[in-house]
């Protein structure tokens, strides 16, 4: 029974070896020790590239590149399935040669994570380049990434979403906003430096919290103007400057229903890149022993009402695609899986029927 970390050979304590065969993790924690894992070791390597520039330039040589073209991702599809190719340094080389380009483009790049092995990953938006040559090239197409990310597996879709946001910042923060001078990005593209200024500008996301609100037995599910037909969802808004998770969730519920919450709890977080990164805090939120009758601001919502759980299971299972009825009207029907409503509407129907 192998009872050494594999990168330093310390040996691990009886009690440790018992508490990981008793929490069926025995097979990772035998292998590596906490400050030896695989990750830990990922994550220093990845901080390293954003720290040093000249060991980020000389990863990139190494390295393997995910395409983009004005923020779409490139996807080959093979057979029913899309691919998010990755290509060599050698192959971007090549590519930009028939453009009569430089290699000086790969400067451009942002860094977007890593292999376990250390093969740096990085993203490259070729928008000032003919897209369809590219295409015609590689085999494949740049996609919308409102496509891109419900066709491709659910690892793939939260790095082109996260990959996406941070060209997307280094597209739109190019000037400092003190001084109106260029800022210029590390290696890495993990910040930009305006040097006239001395200002360093990180990659920010917005933070929306999403509250499913319940009154115990039922949950409250709404739709804005712009969503597609059927859509319904469960309640968002951006945090205000200087408030609390709590404060924003509490706030969004009044203006958008006119509900006072209870209690609140923590659910799970996302990055949603739509429409320019935001940070979803998802809550279950509960409104009891008081008035639940919805009074709902029209200038936000289109439609909010109270769902049961018998209408809520059957919304789930409904693909978009089945909804319209016959008389033109369209049946409830939920965000698809990689979004995080879904995931907390799913949690509060396990929650009733648990
Ligand atoms: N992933 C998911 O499951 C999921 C579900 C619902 C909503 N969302 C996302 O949550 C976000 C916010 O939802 P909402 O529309 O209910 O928010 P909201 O209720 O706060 O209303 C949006 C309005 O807030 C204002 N606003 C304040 N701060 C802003 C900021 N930093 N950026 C942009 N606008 C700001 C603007 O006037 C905007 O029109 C949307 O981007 C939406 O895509 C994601
Ligand atoms: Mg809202």
């Amino acid at each position: 029974m192998p009872a050494f970390c594999r990168f330093c050979r310390d040996s691990f304590p009886l009690v440790l070896i018992m508490a990981a065969i008793y929490q069926a993790a025995y097979r990772r924690a035998a292998l590596f020790c906490r400050s030896h894992s695989t990750y830990v070791k990922k994550m220093r390597y990845l901080n390293k590239l954003k720290e040093d520039d000249s060991l980020c330039r000389q990863a990139q040589t190494s390295g393997t590149f995910y395409l983009f073209h004005n923020l779409s991702p490139f996807l080959r599809k093979v057979e029913e399935k899309y691919l998010i190719p990755q290509l060599s340094a050698a192959e971007m080389k090549r590519i930009l040669e028939k453009f009569k380009e430089t290699e000086q483009w790969i400067e451009k790049s942002v860094l977007i994570g890593c292999s376990d092995e250390h093969v740096p990953h990085f993203a490259l938006d070729l928008g000032a380049l003919e897209r369809s040559v590219i295409e015609a090239e590689l085999k494949g197409s740049f996609t919308d990434l409102r496509k891109a990310l419900f066709v491709v597996d659910e690892d793939s879709s939260s790095l082109l979403a996260s990959a996406q946001a941070l060209l997307r910042w280094h597209d739109s923060h190019q000037y400092c906003s003190k001084t109106g001078q260029p800022t210029q990005k590390n290696v890495a593209g993990s910040k930009r430096v305006c040097h006239a200024s001395g200002i360093t500008y990180y990659p920010q996301m917005s933070p929306v919290v999403i509250i499913l609100v319940s009154d115990g037995s039922r949950c409250l599910l709404a739709r804005q103007p712009s969503f597609p037909q059927g859509m319904y969802t469960a309640l968002s808004g951006f945090c205000d400057i200087g408030e609390a998770v709590e404060e924003t969730a509490r706030r969004e519920v009044a203006e958008e229903v006119g509900l006072e919450v209870e209690s609140l709890w923590y659910s799970a977080s996302q990055h949603w890149p739509f429409p320019s990164s935001c940070l979803m805090i998802a809550c279950h939120a509960l409104v009891r022993g008081q008035q639940l009758e919805i009074s709902m601001n029209s200038l936000e919502l289109e439609e909010a009402r109270w769902f049961g759980l018998e209408e809520v299971m059957e919304g789930l299972k409904r693909e978009p695609k089945s909804a319209k009825q016959d008389n033109g009207n369209f049946l409830p029907w939920f965000p698809p899986k990689q979004a995080i409503a879904h995931q907390l509407i799913n949690e509060w129907v396990k929650q009733q029927t648990s």
